[in-house]
């Protein structure tokens, strides 16, 4: 198999799993029960049932697609800034060192608290910036952001179960989360670009929890147990969802962070909501308190925000 191809996907390795139960509270211990094996597998979950109403997905990816259609000058108004907010142009991220800049652009804004704004009490998060001439943006961005974060908080009470903790355990301090949102833009990939080049390349994501909402084309590719790509195609209804690498650290690596990649070689446009759910940036991620005080942990206790500022400043030269 050439480079940048994947096999087509076996329903064991993501499966699909209704939350809906968990949601309504009818049944929430046989969704954490799996939930908790699927963690355990590749972390990659396709999540029906989420309750996120299809229109405002649909309004999403307008106000998404006419901002990132925009022309520079527009864009630039909002430029990223050093706590992560904005738009992060094509060529600002980078995975890895040894790796060309992904092809994606993107759309950052954080948190807000009511009618607070956003917090400004880490280095990590400040202000959003909203452009002017897209007056809609803010208000469908932040309405996709608070129901895809309530998805991800009901999806930290079903791990809680699953690990046979008290089912609030991850959420203890999450009044001030460091949850953050983004539009990812990836222009159509035409093949002369060449092998090495990704929309996104090979990574695991750096916080607790990814709740991915993928559009039809397709191109998002997961690394399998034997180190094989795999397709994860759109699943229409459904939400991607996977364990981010602190989660996977707060478990001490029982729950997995699988690396994945987007490819968008269909010709077309792509366009990912992704929302990234971190707790409040003082939350200790200890793997004693899930495993109890006489587990030797393989990962030293370290903050939620010690962390991502760590992973941050790695992959994103704008903040270095
Ligand atoms: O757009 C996608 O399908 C994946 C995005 C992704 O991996 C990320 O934002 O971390
Ligand atoms: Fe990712």
């Amino acid at each position: 198999m050439g480079y940048a191809t994947a096999k087509t996907i076996d329903a064991d390795v993501i499966p699909v799993i209704d939350i809906s139960p968990l949601i309504d509270g009818s049944d929430p211990v046989s969704v954490a029960r799996k939930l908790h094996s699927a963690s355990k597998g590749l972390g990659f979950i396709y999540v029906k049932g989420h309750g996120i109403p299809e229109e405002v997905i649909e309004r999403a990816r307008e106000v998404a697609f006419e901002f990132f259609r925009a022309p520079e000058e527009l864009k630039a108004t909002v430029r990223i800034t050093g706590q992560h907010r904005g738009w992060l142009a094509r060529g600002g991220a980078k995975m890895r060192d040894d790796v060309k800049a992904d092809l994606k652009e993107s759309f950052i804004w954080g948190y807000e608290n009511g009618a607070d704004g956003a917090a400004d009490d880490h280095p990590l998060r400040g202000q959003n910036l909203w452009p002017a001439a897209i007056p809609d943006l803010r208000e469908v961005a932040q309405e996709y952001f608070q129901l895809a974060h309530q998805v991800a908080h009901h999806l930290m009470w079903g791990f809680a179960i699953g690990l046979n903790l008290p089912e609030n355990f991850f959420l203890r301090t999450s009044d001030r989360p460091i949850s953050r949102a983004s539009f990812v833009y990836y222009p159509a990939q035409p093949a002369s670009l060449g092998e090495e080049q990704f929309g996104v390349g090979p990574h695991t994501d750096f916080g607790v929890l990814t709740v991915l909402c993928q559009d039809a084309v397709g191109g998002l590719q997961v690394e399998d147990a034997n180190g094989e790509w795999v397709h994860a195609p759109p699943i229409e209804g459904t939400l991607v969802v996977n364990v981010g690498d602190l989660l996977a650290r707060w478990t001490d690596g029982e729950y997995k962070s699988t690396p994945h990649r987007v490819v968008n070689s269909s010709g077309k446009e792509r366009l990912s909501l992704v929302v990234a759910y971190d707790p409040n940036p003082e939350t200790a991620i200890d793997a004693r308190e899930v495993f109890g005080d006489g587990h030797v942990v393989r990962n030293e206790p370290i903050t939620c925000g010690e962390y991502l500022e760590w992973r941050f400043a790695k992959a994103f030269s704008y903040r270095k």
